[in-house]
C-alpha cells in the first residue's frame, strides 16, 4: 500500500486496461485471492486512517466492489470493531467472488442491517467501483447520499462510488480517502475526481501491471542546474504578443511570468499602440513592435489579451515562430478560421495550445460539456487535429500530443480560479520551450510548476496572477 504523493510520476490505467490486468492476474491465482487481498488492504487502511473509529458502516453494492467491502468487514469485525454491513442489492445475485465474501460475512456473524445506520465513526464506500455505468439511483443513491453527508470520514474502495474511472465524471460519494486497487485510474485525477476522492492510496494487490499506461500522472521537472559559465543567450528569448487596448495586463502577466520563470530575455509586443515604451516596474521587459521581433529564433506566447486584433498577426506568427504558445484570443481566432487551422497543422515546429474547456470546445467544434465529459479524449483529439501539444486547463489539467501517452497534472487548486493565471501559465510554457528538447515535457513541467506554486501558497495571503508570476522563481 502506497500513499499517492505528487513528487513523482505515476502510471494510470483506465477501465479496459485494469480489467485486462485483473483477468490475467485472476487466472494465475487461487479463486477469490484478489478480492481477499483487496479486503485485507482496505481493512488495514481503515485502521490506519481512523484508529479510534469503533462503529464502522460498510455500504456494499451489487458487484465485486461490494465484495471487497464484505471481505474488509469480516476482518474489521474480527478485530473487534462494531461493524454494520448494508447491501444495496440481492445476495443471490452477487457475482462469484462477492458471493463467496457474503458467505464468509454471514459465517463470521458480521451484523447485516436492512436499514441504513443512523450513526457511525467510519464509513466504507463499497457501493460501486469500475462497474459504475450510470447515475446512482434508489438504494445506491440513498446509501451514497447518507454516507457523503455525514461528518464521519469515508474511505472509498477503488473509486468514490459513481465516479467514472476513465473520465472523472459522475455524481459520486465524497470520500476523505480512496484506495485505488490494482491500478491508479485517470478519473481520480481529473474532472470531479480530485474533489471526490480525498487522500489517495494505491495497492497493486501484489500484481505487476504489464499493460501500457492509459495516461501518466505528471511529476515535477528534474532540477535544472544552470552552469556557472552561463549567459542569458543560453536561457531562451521569449516574446509575448497580446494586450489589445484595455487588456494590456494579460500580456504583462505573461511576460513577467516568462521572466520570473527563467527566460534569458523577454520582449513584450503590445497590440495597444498607446502602450508606451516600457512596462512600469519591470525595466527588464523590452517593449517592441511585433513585426520587429526575430520570430524565427525565439519563443512566442501569442493571445494573452490580444482581442480580435491578434488574428491579423497569426499567419506570420504561425509560420515564423520557432517555438509557439497559443492562448486565449489566438485560439478563438484559429477556431473561427479554417485557413489558420491548416497553417497550424502544417507548422512543423514545437507548438503548445493552452485552451480552457470552452476554447477547446470551439476548436473542436463541440460543446464545453462534451469536452468536460472526457477531458483526456478531448485533449488527445485536439492534439491530433492541430498537430500540437495541448494543455487542456481545469481541475486535473490534461497535457496531450499526437502519438504519445497523455499526462494529467496533479498540482494546483481552486485558488488558481482567478483572472490572469492562464496568462501566467502561457508565459511560463513559452519560457520552458527553448530549454527543452521535448515540447510535451516542457509543457507538463510548466503546468506542474504553476500548480505547485499555488499549492505552496502561504495561508492568509491572496493569490493574484501577478503575485503568482513573481513566485515562479527558479530553485
Ligand atoms: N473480481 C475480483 O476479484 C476483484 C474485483 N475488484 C473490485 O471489483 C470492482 C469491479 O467490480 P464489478 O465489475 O462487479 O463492478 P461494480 O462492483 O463497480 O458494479 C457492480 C454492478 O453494478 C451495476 N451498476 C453500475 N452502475 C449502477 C447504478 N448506477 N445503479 C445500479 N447498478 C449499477 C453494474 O451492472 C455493475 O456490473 C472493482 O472496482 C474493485 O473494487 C478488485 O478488488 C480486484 C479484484
Ligand atoms: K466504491
Amino acid at each position: 500500500m502506497l500513499k499517492v504523493t505528487f513528487d513523482r510520476p505515476w502510471p494510470l490505467h483506465g477501465t479496459a486496461a485494469t480489467r485486462r490486468i485483473e483477468q490475467e492476474a485472476a487466472a494465475s491465482l487461487p479463486a477469490h485471492a484478489l478480492m481477499e487481498r483487496a479486503g485485507l488492504a482496505v481493512a488495514r487502511l481503515a485502521l490506519a486512517i481512523a484508529p479510534h473509529a469503533h462503529r464502522v458502516w460498510v455500504a456494499c453494492g451489487p458487484g465485486n466492489n461490494g465484495g471487497d467491502g464484505l471481505e474488509a468487514a469480516v476482518h474489521l469485525h474480527r478485530w473487534g470493531k462494531a461493524v454494520t454491513v448494508t447491501l444495496a442489492g440481492s445476495p443471490d445475485k452477487l457475482p462469484p467472488d462477492a458471493a463467496n465474501a457474503w458467505r464468509k460475512c454471514r459465517e463470521a456473524g458480521v451484523p447485516v442491517a436492512d436499514a441504513l445506520p443512523s450513526a457511525w465513526d467510519l464509513g466504507i464506500d463499497a457501493l460501486l467501483g469500475l462497474g459504475s455505468s450510470r447515475p446512482l439511483e434508489d438504494a445506491l443513491a440513498a446509501a451514497a447520499g447518507r454516507m457523503s453527508a455525514s461528518a464521519s470520514p469515508v474511505l472509498a474502495i477503488d473509486l468514490p462510488s459513481g465516479l467514472n474511472a476513465d473520465t472523472g465524471n459522475g455524481q459520486s460519494v465524497r470520500a476523505a480517502h480512496t484506495v485505488s486497487l490494482l491500478t491508479l485510474k485517470p478519473g481520480l485525477f481529473t474532472g470531479a475526481g480530485r474533489d471526490a476522492a480525498g487522500e489517495l492510496w494505491f495497492d497493486d494487490l501484489g500484481v505487476q501491471a504489464a499493460e501500457a499506461p492509459t495516461a501518466q500522472l505528471a511529476g515535477p521537472a528534474p532540477v535544472r542546474v544552470r552552469a556557472h559559465a552561463s549567459h542569458k543567450g543560453l536561457n531562451g528569448d521569449v516574446a509575448v504578443i497580446g494586450g489589445a487596448p484595455g487588456m494590456a495586463g494579460a500580456a504583462v502577466l505573461a511576460a513577467t511570468s516568462a521572466l520570473c520563470g527563467g527566460a534569458g530575455r523577454v520582449f513584450l509586443a503590445p497590440l495597444d499602440t498607446g502602450f508606451g515604451a516600457a512596462v512600469p516596474g519591470w525595466p527588464e521587459l523590452m517593449v517592441r513592435a511585433w513585426d520587429a521581433l526575430p520570430l524565427e529564433s525565439i519563443s512566442v506566447a501569442c493571445g494573452c489579451g490580444g482581442g480580435d486584433a491578434v488574428a491579423a498577426m497569426l499567419p506570420a506568427v504561425l509560420s515564423r515562430a520557432k517555438w509557439l504558445v497559443l492562448d486565449a484570443d489566438a485560439l478563438n481566432a484559429i477556431a473561427a478560421d479554417a485557413s489558420l487551422q491548416e497553417t497550424l497543422r502544417r507548422r512543423g515546429r514545437p507548438t503548445v495550445l493552452t485552451p480552457h474547456p470552452l476554447e477547446a470546445a470551439r476548436l473542436l467544434g463541440t460543446s464545453t460539456a462534451q469536452v468536460q465529459g472526457d477531458r483526456l479524449r478531448a485533449a488527445q483529439e485536439l492534439g491530433e487535429r492541430s498537430k500540437a501539444v495541448v494543455v487542456l486547463k481545469g481541475s486535473g489539467t490534461v497535457i496531450a500530443a499526437p502519438g504519445t501517452t497523455p499526462s494529467i497534472n496533479p498540482t494546483g487548486n481552486g485558488r488558481l480560479a482567478t483572472g490572469g493565471t492562464g496568462d501566467v501559465l502561457a508565459g511560463l510554457v513559452a519560457a520552458a520551450l527553448p530549454v527543452s528538447s521535448d515540447a510535451l515535457q516542457a509543457a507538463a513541467h510548466a503546468v506542474y510548476r504553476h500548480g505547485k506554486a499555488a499549492d505552496d501558497w502561504p495561508a492568509g495571503e491572496p493569490l493574484t496572477a501577478g503575485a503568482l508570476a513573481r513566485r515562479l522563481h527558479l530553485d
